[in-house]
């Protein structure tokens, strides 16, 4: 059976100041998959996926990184393979331009300076940022820090890209832009994509697997079509299905499937479901 990328191992996480924020969570990442992780403010996310990458380490438990546990690899290391980009990208932010920002990684890592320019060039282009590779970054929108803080991340060729709340503070077109840069990173380069979010619409457009994540603990991880439907469960996490399940479920008792995430499969359910009761 395929090794998973990032297994979680029932870890508990206490921080220093004695909050306890993971209680026994655990769940495997494999190669490839593109996931959301969603559930309510204070339930745990951030600090979970902070782990996947060494930022934080189990109190309890463990988490390996290609089979190999995270006490035992170097930070560096570990963000060449999973890179973080934080809730506020401005925490990540510290150079004087969006070059040095972006090339900052690569510097760190000794590559080449003519390598390190086409790179970033790149990373930018891929973001839709090379127009402002000169710019001061502090002075960009809080959607241009985050593309620099993604192209960051980006330029050391991680295979796992985790984004926590890319979709903050943006007007629906930007956010939808955003998802399907990750989007496309997922299908054409094969990068595993981990997004925490609060917008279930991107959830289910986007993911196809979703984790929610209740106290701590991971209460429910399956294909976004399944999870969506276990009604009681989500309502403990305080997780609202997207609009469009809803409306699907409330369906259930006129035949129509409860699985539903997109309009298009509704319609057409519906649209089929029209149809036999005409023939019948
Ligand atoms: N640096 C910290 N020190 C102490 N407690 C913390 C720290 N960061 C988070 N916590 C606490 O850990 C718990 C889980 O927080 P976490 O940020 O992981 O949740 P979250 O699900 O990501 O929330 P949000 O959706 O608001 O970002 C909360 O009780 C939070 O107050």
């Amino acid at each position: 059976m395929k090794q998973p990328l990032i297994s979680v191992q029932d870890v508990h996480f206490t921080y220093p100041d004695g909050t306890k924020a993971l209680f026994g969570a655990s769940l495997d990442i494999y190669e490839g998959e593109m996931m959301a992780i969603v559930g309510q403010n204070g339930s745990g996310k951030t600090t979970l996926v902070k782990h996947f990458n060494g930022l934080l380490k189990p109190t309890v438990g463990d988490v390996l990184v290609e089979g190999i546990s995270v006490k035992k690899q170097p930070l560096g290391q570990l963000a060449q393979k999973v890179g973080y980009v934080y809730q506020n990208p401005s925490l990540q932010l510290f150079c004087r331009s969006v070059r040095d920002e972006v090339s900052f990684g690569l510097k760190l890592a000794k590559v080449p300076p003519d390598v390190i320019k086409k790179r970033v060039e790149e990373v930018l282009d891929t973001v839709g940022l090379l127009d402002k590779i000169e710019e001061y970054p502090f002075f960009l929108t809080t959607g241009e820090k985050q593309r620099v803080a993604i192209a960051a991340v980006l330029s050391l060729n991680p295979s796992v890209l985790i984004v926590d709340e890319p979709t903050t503070g943006q007007d629906f077109k930007r956010a939808y832009q955003f998802m399907e840069i990750f989007e496309r990173l997922n299908k054409e380069e094969n990068k595993t994509i981990i997004f925490i979010t609060h917008e279930m619409r991107f959830t289910t457009e986007f993911a196809q697997r979703t984790v929610v994540v209740n106290d701590g603990k991971v209460l429910l991880d399956g294909l976004s079509t399944q999870v969506f439907t276990q009604v009681e469960k989500l309502q403990e996490a305080f997780v609202t299905p997207p609009q469009i399940t809803q409306l699907a479920l409330q369906l259930g008792s006129l035949g129509i499937r409860p699985d539903i995430l997109k309009v298009n499969e509704l319609y057409a359910e519906i649209k089929k479901e029209y149809q036999d009761l005409k023939v019948g």
